[in-house]
């Protein structure tokens, strides 16, 4: 028996470039939307390495292109052989070129450099009406596009190289992709974005049989926005960078096309410029969680559970001492339940934390709810007339703290159990602040109960318990994060319904 390269049982795929090193020959774009600026960040987001060799320099913002300067071609070719003297060029793409020497120049670079992969967007004219390539050179394009695999022209430019009027309609601008594919023996990309319609299809046609079959459609639904600045740029070095990572130019659509829709879709939250903004490139890079910035979430999640406790008949009477004898001893009673098991809870976040420190510091919580439940037994439902029940609030709360103990992520249980450190800390603040505000009265009823609530210890232990809960939400997954968010909410929700269990049940 022999060892093979290929398993017998799963068919690897054949091992490509994994980070492709793609060069974009273009122009510049200082607003960053267009030109070499979209390149570099689409090849990056799109999971290249992204390298620049500038054919011209244009004056140009959201609201179009003022001036444009092409530099002298002996320079360009300096940079292109600078790059290709040293590097491997796994793909190419190439847009803005301006005059039709620097085509020329481009054109005898690659013949010798000959790149594996060359995409060619045939840039002529910028959505704000600009030319950026020279009328006079429209004949050296049209004689370059056999030297690229894959030719990108919006429906002006696909018409222009044509010599035919401008495609309405998705048919015909398939059939002039068609014409414009056999005649240059290379597969072009008929894009949809300027018709009209709820869709935008994109479709790749070659007519000699490279592709699956003549014409392939990828349906796509139109985004409503102006920020459509670069999107020709921005699809043409996508599509180089994963051709060379992914073989074809099938596959390549398929990831590229839903990537561009959603940099359309959240290209609202960049906010550049007052004409057709950018795309957001990287959206699907998510900022790093920073030191706090769970704490803020939950606690924004909190505000609604903490106007409602503030709210609550039992709140307010307990505050004001109007508060039945009956609701208070039912309201003390589910606590010494609930303590009892909350302490099971913590003892069980003590086991899965990561480290001594906070292995202590849940073991101190938990050895601490069994005293405070000790206490409550000896000094404050001793001879009171209690039931000692397990009440439905208590039951659904303890239940929902034991499935978050269950789920076996320390982070979403200290997410269950923080609101129990956290709102109680509160709310026991704010009375305690109304009872000294009021005059601290000896005869106020629930006078002893009050007092400790300004415990300062306490209040040590909660922020603690936020500063272990938001850094376990640092270390988490995203989906690991929603589920604490999820769990956290709960958990307030449980908060004030317990307070007011006694009105319902007591
Ligand atoms: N509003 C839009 N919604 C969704 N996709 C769009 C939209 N506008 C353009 N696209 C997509 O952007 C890419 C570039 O299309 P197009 O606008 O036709 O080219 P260019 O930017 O070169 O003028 C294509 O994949 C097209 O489908
Ligand atoms: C420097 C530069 N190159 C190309 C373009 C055209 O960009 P494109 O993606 O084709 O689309 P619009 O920006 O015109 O919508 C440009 N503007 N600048």
């Amino acid at each position: 028996m022999t060892v093979s390269a290929q398993s017998a049982v799963y068919p690897l795929k054949a091992v490509r470039r994994p980070i492709p090193r793609v060069l974009s020959i273009a122009g510049s774009d200082p607003s960053g939307g267009a030109g070499i600026q979209a390149d570099l960040k689409s090849i990056a987001a799109n999971g290249g390495y992204g390298m620049a060799v500038i054919t011209a320099l244009t004056v140009q913002n959201t609201q179009g292109v003022t001036a444009v300067h092409v530099p002298p071609v002996e320079f360009l070719r300096q940079q292109l052989d600078a790059i290709s003297d040293d590097i491997t060029v796994d793909a190419v793409k190439i847009g803005m070129l301006g005059d039709a020497a620097v085509i020329h120049e481009v054109r005898r670079w690659l013949g010798e450099a000959r790149p594996a992969v060359v995409v060619l967007d045939p840039v002529m004219i910028a959505t704000s009406g600009d030319r950026l390539l020279a009328e006079s050179a429209e004949t050296a394009l049209r004689e370059l596009l056999p030297l690229a695999d894959l030719v990108t022209p919006n429906l002006p430019e696909l018409a222009m190289l044509l010599g035919e009027p401008e495609a309405t309609d998705w048919a015909s601008a398939l059939e002039q992709g068609k014409r414009l594919a056999a005649a240059c023996g290379n597969t072009v990309l008929v894009k949809g974005g300027h018709l009209q319609g709820a869709g935008c299809p994109d479709a790749l046609v070659n007519t000699g049989g490279v592709l699956s079959q003549d014409v392939v459609e990828f349906a796509g639904r139109r985004v409503e926005t102006r920020n459509s600045h670069g999107t020709g740029c921005s699809l043409s070095s996508a599509m180089a960078t994963a051709k060379a990572r992914l073989g074809d130019w099938e596959s390549a659509l398929r990831v590229v096309k839903p990537w561009l829709q959603e940099a359309l879709i959240q290209s609202e939250v960049l906010e550049v410029g007052k004409g057709n903004g950018p795309i957001h490139h990287f959206h699907a890079l998510r900022h790093a969680l920073q030191p706090g910035d769970f704490a803020v979430r939950m606690w924004d999640a909190a505000q609604t559970e903490l106007a409602a406790i503030y709210g609550l008949d039992f709140i307010q009477h307990l505050q004001s001492g109007g508060l039945s004898e009956a609701q208070f001893s039912y309201y003390l009673s589910q606590d010494a339940i609930y303590l009892n098991g909350y302490s099971r809870v913590l003892a069980r976040a003590s086991a899965l934390a990561p480290n001594e420190t906070e292995q202590l510091f849940w073991a101190r919580g938990s050895q601490m709810c069994l005293e405070v439940e000790s206490e409550l037994h000896r000094n404050w439902l001793s001879g009171r007339q209690v039931s000692g029940e397990l009440g439905p609030v208590t039951k659904a709360y303890v239940d929902h703290l034991l499935a978050a103990s269950a789920s076996g992520s320390y982070a979403v249980l200290l997410a269950a159990v923080l609101p129990c450190y956290w709102l109680y800390a509160e709310v026991g603040q704010q009375l305690h602040h109304g009872y000294l505000q009021a005059g601290a009265s000896d005869e106020h009823p629930y006078a002893d109960w009050l007092r400790t609530y300004a415990d300062e210890a306490f209040a040590e232990a909660t922020r603690k318990a936020i500063d272990i809960t938001d850094a376990a939400a640092q270390a988490a997954s995203p989906a690991e994060r929603a589920a604490m968010m999820e769990a956290f909410a709960q958990s307030c929700r449980y908060e004030t319904a317990f307070f007011d269990a006694p009105r319902l049940h007591g």
